[in-house]
């Protein structure tokens, strides 16, 4: 369990995470999205130990993590999959750092055959490829057999094999009871993978909840008709705001807010022919697209044009 009261960092005049209160359950993937520069990777360090809060508190299993009594076995992260000395084998990475807290050299042999790396344990890390960095840098976090997991866009740099790897091997951590926080920019992996989400904007948490509510939002129906604009009348006159019309050709439209039922309800009270009657999923993608609108830090100047609306309102 990993919570946050008040957090907050401030770097000079920049508040990097404002008032941040979340708690991160054991037995499931939590999720952390936000655009660049949100304020994630300082949560992720500050919860570490890495970077102090200005104010506020976070604690892992109700205490300050520097003061855990066996760090690697509380928590395990992975934040920079970097910070390895390139001349050393990956087995001997992980042999000094686990004989720097008293565990076992079985257990790096362990952890190399549980990330895929039992056959290149005696390589140079420097020559390791950026997925195969990745794979060392998960194997460090899981060294101690830790009860908390933070990574920070673990798959990065992985092939689409590799993906898959670390979304099952994070599930089957979540499903042992661990408590699992990661980063990506992935949506869809994302949403394959956590459980729940916390989507931070310029600092702040903006979304706290279960991935299955998010993406529910409001339904969205795509209507095709050869009598599109009388179908189109007859959902005004049924109480439908023409603002929730959004023509797509001149035979489709997509309703927001109402569902198909209602849609070929009144069609067929009306006979209308319908052509297409479909709803559209939503996606994590369109939910976090529309909760950080407002707080995207680089927003490009000019889009180009042909970025603009390609489906204009039905006028009333
Ligand atoms: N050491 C630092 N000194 C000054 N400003 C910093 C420092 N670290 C982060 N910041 C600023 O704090 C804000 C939050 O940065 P952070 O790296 O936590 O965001 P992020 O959500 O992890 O972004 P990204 O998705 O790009 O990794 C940014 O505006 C960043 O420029």
């Amino acid at each position: 369990m990993i919570e946050a009261r008040g957090l907050t960092k401030r770097y000079g005049a920049r508040t990097a995470v404002d008032d941040a209160t979340f708690t991160i359950r054991p037995g499931a993937v939590t999720g952390f999205l936000g655009p660049n520069g949100a304020g994630k990777s300082t949560t992720m360090r500050m919860i570490v130990g890495l970077d102090r809060p200005t104010s506020g508190t976070v604690t892992v299993h109700g205490h300050r993590y520097a003061d855990a009594a066996a760090p690697l076995s509380e928590l395990g992260a992975l934040l920079d999959a970097k910070g390895v000395h390139p001349g050393r084998s990956a087995r001997s990475h992980l042999r000094a750092l686990a004989a720097t807290h008293g565990i076992p050299d079985r257990r790096v042999d362990e952890v190399l055959e549980r990330t895929g790396l039992a056959g290149v344990a005696r390589r140079r890390v420097g020559g390791f490829s950026l997925g195969m960095g990745q794979r060392l840098g998960i194997a460090a976090a899981l060294l101690g057999d830790p009860e908390v997991l933070i990574l920070d866009e673990p798959v990065n740099g992985l092939d689409p094999d590799g993906v898959l790897w670390v979304r099952q091997l994070l599930r089957h951590l979540a499903a042992e009871g661990r408590t699992v926080l990661l980063s990506s920019h992935l949506m869809s992996e994302m949403s394959l993978t956590a459980d729940h989400v916390i989507v931070l904007g310029r600092g702040r948490v903006i979304a706290d909840a279960p991935i299955a509510e998010l993406v529910r939002g409001e339904p969205r129906v795509v209507v095709a008709s050869p009598d599109a604009a009388r179908l189109a009348a007859l959902l005004m006159a049924e109480g439908v705001d023409g603002r929730s019309l959004e023509a797509v050709d001149e035979e489709r439209f997509v309703v927001h807010g109402s569902s198909a039922a209602q849609i070929g309800r009144a069609a067929a009270g009306a006979g209308i022919e319908l052509h297409e009657l479909a709803p559209i999923a939503s996606s994590l993608e369109d939910a976090y697209l529309a909760l950080t609108r407002d707080a995207v830090e680089y927003v490009d100047p000019a889009p180009a044009a042909d970025a603009a609306p390609a489906a204009e309102r039905i006028p009333a």
